[in-house]
């Protein structure tokens, strides 16, 4: 039976997932469809019903429908004839009019925007009872043959020449059975139930019947007292009620002599039926038991109710962006002439010729940008032989970034990529347009260029999980993450996901604005939600961190291990928003500049984006970090570690790209948007999309045109911790780095926040709170305005005595 219920179950939530053709009404075009539905749902009915009038009459006028002259009596003239005798006659019969009914629902379900689900089981159940209707009155055919109609009537004869007048009824019965089975879930017990009902309605009828002769009865036990009381003198006064209940026996078979023998039969009958219903109650019991084990599947029941919950409903008419916002380019078609490839060919094979290096196969395959040839040496060269090479290789083909992979991963061959003498740009269109990128399942899909077979490279930023991307200035950080907001923008629902922007150089994101009320989150009481202040991304960091313990917690509660499940379980409606569950948008962090954030703010930044990169990834918060400056002091080996995905743009030392990659070959780019992508081991070269700032722009504004949440996504509110006097005054309260601060500022002699920002690499914020600690141990003096305050400790001596006093 279980089993039944959970491939029944299976099947509905699969029927509801089918109709991947989602053609949305927009509201004027739903009162429309709607209200023709409606109208013509009352013209069938009406010209259905007018049949049983006319519809004698119309007979001879059918044949001539064409002719104007021939005038039908149907109300709906001839449309109505034909119509009605179409369904009543040569269809169904009279249960044709559950068709009129059915489209008029059509058209209220369209005009309320109700569940389609529902409206196609209404249809489906509907038709059903037309056909069994139909072959039901067939059997009065010879009576009326308008009830069942032609349908119903040759259904009808063809059942009852195979299974016979009885068989037919039978199977009749059992189409019936089944429907009450399947549509209003009926059991053995709802029938045993509905019987008992009938019955208890009986005894109650006779419970007010027996009533009603009561008063009788005490008529009759009061003389039959009067007649003892006469007989017995002497009998004390207590003693009637004990002869009462002795004369009430020999006196109730003079009530049934009297009046009805059946009464008392039926008296009998029920206290014996009484007890046959106690055992029918436990049945009940058992019954509000198996109810409870339903409740398991009360979010199915909501399911078929109402469908899947569906967070995008709020902004149900969202249209996506279309691809003729992005730019077609005359030359984006592969471009490389054989010369050039002949001419390649052949100074790589001199040049490696000249160092007795022999090479058995050679092959080219075209990029964008470059063009990667593949050669096989003749065996006993040594790849090292070949690597060490790349100098005299690019001297000879005298080319810039040439860069030897030896040998390629996965194949047994040495590759040279060697840059097309005129590249060719990658549209942000054409790989927004490809068939990965359109038909990818991923969760967070971005569309970053193409590989170097012209491939469009297509990659999951939930599975990455962060990214960290790098290069030189203009050589396309700011065009890669356009590409990357472009393509989620292309690919979300703004109910999906919510990006944080930070841009300490103002410009580069200000565009994304524009969407702040579709994708952007924000924290609370902030005016601008893409943060170009250093000193506020430290909140916004710290109140990512708390969205992200929050997270954690309600997965915890779903018992679900990561954001999709949680996602899922809360659209199969099996998570209560009463309880604090809600539907959980991925939250992509980008940070532009991120060496500018940790050169101002240090360890202030570097904790909670370690803290986001360590943990983030199952709760659905992902972290884009860019920088200029892909340097070991910017990116800690505690970022690193966390972030395995890393691109890598034209980088200007070998140092840099040592750094980004843990390898070189970021030195060897050749810029403008040619990148190495690695998220582990392989490292991939590819020519990332372009997409300027007009396309962008063109983007957003279509994004913006359109209705949009009240406000951003709220991100918690993080209240920073404050520096009162408590804090200062209270020892054990210190800043951890205090002493370290203290000696820097005694040894300076300059009692300056910055001088500890620069020394310690802190945030402000930090810094002037350990400031403020000093002043309340007594080592710098008060706020004097723009001077630098006062240091009153003269030596590191001194120092010690004082902290060594403070603390006994
Ligand atoms: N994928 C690309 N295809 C073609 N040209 C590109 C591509 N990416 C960048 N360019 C060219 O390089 C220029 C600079 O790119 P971009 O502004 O992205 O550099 P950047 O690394 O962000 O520089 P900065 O760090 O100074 O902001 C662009 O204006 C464009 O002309």
């Amino acid at each position: 039976m279980a089993k039944k219920k959970t491939k029944t179950t299976s099947k509905k939530t699969k029927s509801i997932k089918a109709p991947s053709f989602n053609f949305k009404l927009t509201s004027q075009q739903k009162l429309v469809v709607g209200s023709l539905f409606i109208i013509l749902g009352l013209l069938l009915f009406i010209s259905l019903l007018s049949f049983f009038f006319t519809g004698k009459a119309d007979q001879s006028t059918l044949t001539e429908f064409a002719s104007r002259n021939v005038k039908p009596q149907n109300w709906l003239s001839k449309t109505g004839a034909w119509l009605s005798d179409f369904f009543i006659q040569r269809g169904f019969g009279i249960s044709s009019f559950i068709f009129s009914g059915l489209i008029f629902l059509s058209g209220v379900y369209v005009l309320l925007s109700l569940k389609k689900e529902k409206l196609r089981k209404h249809w489906f159940w509907g038709t059903l009872i037309i056909i069994w209707l139909s072959i039901f009155f067939g059997f009065f055919a010879d009576k009326n043959d308008l009830l069942g109609g032609v349908i119903g009537f040759e259904i009808n004869s063809f059942l009852q020449d195979y299974i016979g007048k009885v068989g037919t009824i039978l199977l009749l019965l059992f189409g019936l059975i089944t429907y009450l089975a399947i549509r209003f879930e009926m059991t053995v017990e709802t029938f045993k139930n509905i019987f008992k009902k009938a019955k208890k309605g009986i005894n109650e009828e006779i419970d007010d019947i027996k009533e009603e002769f009561t008063p009788i009865d005490n008529d009759l036990t009061a003389e039959a007292e009067e007649i003892k009381a006469a007989h017995q003198v002497n009998t004390p006064k207590e003693e009637p009620v004990v002869v009462k209940q002795e004369l009430k026996p020999e006196i109730k078979p003079k009530t049934k002599t009297t009046n009805t023998t059946d009464d008392f039969k039926i008296e009998v009958a029920k206290e014996e039926e009484e007890v046959v219903e106690e055992e029918a109650l436990a049945i009940e019991v058992e019954k509000v038991a198996e109810e409870i084990s339903e409740t398991d599947n009360l979010s199915n029941k909501l399911v078929e109710d109402f469908g899947l919950f569906d967070p995008t409903l709020e902004l149900g008419n969202y249209q996506f962006p279309p691809l003729d916002l992005l730019k077609k380019y005359n030359n984006e078609g592969i471009s490389i002439n054989q010369e050039e490839l002949e001419e390649n060919k052949n100074r790589i094979v001199e040049t490696l010729n000249n160092y007795k290096i022999g090479i058995a196969s050679i092959k080219a395959t075209i990029g964008p940008t470059v063009t990667l040839y593949e050669i096989v040496p003749e065996a006993g060269v040594r790849i090292s032989k070949i690597k060490n090479l790349e100098d005299d290789i690019a001297l000879s083909l005298s080319a810039l970034g040439i860069r030897i992979i030896a040998p390629i991963p996965g194949k047994g061959t040495i590759g040279i990529e060697v840059p097309n003498k005129s590249s060719t740009i990658v549209s942000m269109r054409s790989v927004i347009a490809s068939q990965k990128f359109q038909k990818s399942e991923m969760q967070l899909p971005i569309a970053f260029g193409k590989t170097i077979s012209n491939e469009t490279f297509v990659v999951d930023l939930a599975k990455m999980p962060h990214m960290l991307m790098a290069g030189a200035t203009g050589q396309g950080k700011s065009v890669g993450l356009n590409a990357v907001l472009t393509s989620l923008l292309y690919k979300k629902h703004p109910a999906e996901v919510k990006f944080v922007l930070v841009d300490p150089k103002k410009v580069e994101l200000t565009l994304f604005n524009k969407i702040e009320r579709h994708y952007l989150a924000k924290l609370p009481d902030e005016a601008e939600a893409i943060i170009t202040d250093n000193t506020k991304v430290i909140n916004t960091l710290n109140s990512l961190c708390i969205e992200m313990d929050n997270r954690y917690e309600m997965l915890k509660n779903a018992l679900c291990r990561n954001i999709v499940e949680y996602n899922n379980k809360f659209k199969a409606r099996k998570l209560n928003p009463n309880d604090g569950h809600a539907f959980l948008p991925y939250i992509v962090l980008v940070v532009d500049e991120f060496a500018d954030l940790i050169m101002t703010a240090g360890k202030e930044v570097e904790t909670p984006v370690a803290r986001l990169a360590q943990l983030a990834r199952a709760i659905g918060i992902h972290l884009i970090i860019a920088t200029q400056r892909p340097s070991v002091n910017v990116i800690t080996g505690i970022i690193k570690a966390n972030f395995p995905a890393r691109i890598a743009f034209r980088v200007t030392s070998k140092i840099d790209s040592r750094t980004i990659l843990d390898g070189s070959g970021a030195d060897q780019l050749i810029g403008r948007g040619d990148m190495l992508y690695t998220q582990g081991n392989d490292l991939v070269r590819i020519q990332c999309a372009f997409v300027d700032t007009p396309e962008v722009e063109k983007i957003v504004d279509f994004i913006g045109a359109q209705k949009a949440y009240p406000e951003a996504h709220l991100l918690p509110e993080y209240v920073g911790e404050e520096s009162g006097t408590s804090l200062d005054i209270d020892i054990s309260d210190r800043d951890k780095l205090f002493r370290e601060a203290a000696e820097i500022i005694v040894t300076a002699q300059q009692g300056s926040a910055s001088l500890l920002q620069r020394k310690l690499k802190l945030g402000y914020n930090r810094a002037g709170r350990l400031i403020d600690q000093l002043e309340a141990a007594g080592i710098v003096g008060g706020f004097e305005g723009s001077k630098a305050r006062q240091v009153l400790v003269p030596d590191l001596v001194a120092l010690d005595q004082l902290l060594a006093n403070e603390s006994i």
